[in-house]
């Protein structure tokens, strides 16, 4: 039986999404075990069990529909056969998708397509027990673009917001189409940063590059978080106008899923200097060398002062 060539992304976005919620269950379910599983993959880059499992399942998932989809995720390991198919009709009923969703998604070449996955963002802070910023995203691209992504937060109450009480981890899954209005984003600013400017960058890796860049820019307010995914995020609901990490350290599957989502509410994610990411399984690729800045408006005004 020769395999489809082509496939509807709202079938293959509603896979991811139950996927990533899916991930979310195994995550919460190691942490509270309280056996992590921490293996060193280099200094300061953790990988547990969590994220090994959470991986696992959504590839070898995706693999029971798709089985030459280009997929790349983060943890380097074997995928078990799986053999129960996700669901792909979450979506096909969707007002907004039905009505928005551009018609050439819906018989996409898969030979064009990329699947960036990564398990388990904020490692770090999850083997510290930081687990708010931590977040399941997988990121889909076409031709070198994201065209949709999903973020899926296991350590939040309803409204989304971080807690330590065990009971309210309810979850909060965010999605997004390129083209199709975005549910559930929230407006986090409080009243007294209105008219200011939010920078948030890293918590873990600043450096004098990183400084510069706030020198640069000179906000009202430095933020510092852990998680690429989790600081995209406060951009994308405007609990922060602008994230910048200037150097080496995010990858490409930091960054697809949220920046699908950033797109799809009017974002930018470039380079520091304007360029843009061009997603590729090309190893060679996978690392934002130069950096990355992300904002939800005035991008080029950034860019200026970060270049000038
Ligand atoms: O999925 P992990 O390995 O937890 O992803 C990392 C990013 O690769 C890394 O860039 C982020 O560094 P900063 O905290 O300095 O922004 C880290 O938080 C994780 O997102
Ligand atoms: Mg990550
Ligand atoms: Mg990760
Ligand atoms: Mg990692």
């Amino acid at each position: 039986m020769s395999l489809p060539t082509t496939l509807n992304l709202l079938e293959l976005t509603s896979a991811c999404i139950k996927l990533a919620q899916e991930s979310g269950d195994i995550i919460r379910e190691v942490f509270k075990s309280g056996s992590l599983g921490i293996e060193m993959k280099s200094v300061d880059d953790p990988m547990t069990k969590a994220d090994l499992l959470s991986q696992q399942h959504i590839i070898g998932s995706l693999r029971t529909i798709w089985k030459d989809l280009n997929i790349v995720g983060e943890e380097q390991c074997e995928i078990p056969v799986i053999d129960k198919r996700p669901p792909i009709d979450l979506l096909l009923n969707d007002k907004d998708c039905i009505e928005k969703c551009p018609e050439e998604f819906k018989e996409l070449p898969i030979e064009d397509l990329i699947i960036f996955i990564d398990p388990l963002d904020a490692t770090r802070e999850f083997t510290l027990g930081r687990v708010g910023c931590v977040m399941t995203l997988i990121g889909i691209s076409f031709r070198g673009k994201p065209i949709a992504g999903i973020i899926y937060q296991p350590f939040v109450d309803c409204n989304g917001d971080a807690t330590t009480d065990q009971s309210q981890w309810v979850g909060r899954t965010i999605w997004a189409i390129v083209g199709v209005p975005v549910k559930g984003i929230k407006d986090k600013r409080s009243k007294d940063d209105i008219g200011k400017v939010l920078l948030v960058t890293t918590a873990s890796h600043f450096n004098d590059r990183v400084q510069q860049a706030v020198d640069a820019i000179k906000p009202d307010k430095l933020l510092r978080a852990g998680g690429a995914g989790y600081k995209s995020l406060m951009v994308i609901e405007n609990q922060a106008d602008v994230y910048v990490f200037p150097t080496v350290g995010s990858k490409l599957w930091d960054i697809c899923g949220p920046h699908a989502i950033l797109l799809a509410v009017g974002g930018k994610l470039t380079d520091p200097k304007g360029n843009d990411i061009i997603y590729s399984t090309n190893p060679e690729k996978i690392e934002n060398k130069n950096g990355i800045i992300i904002t939800i408006s005035n991008h080029q005004k950034y860019i200026d002062l970060l270049n000038n």
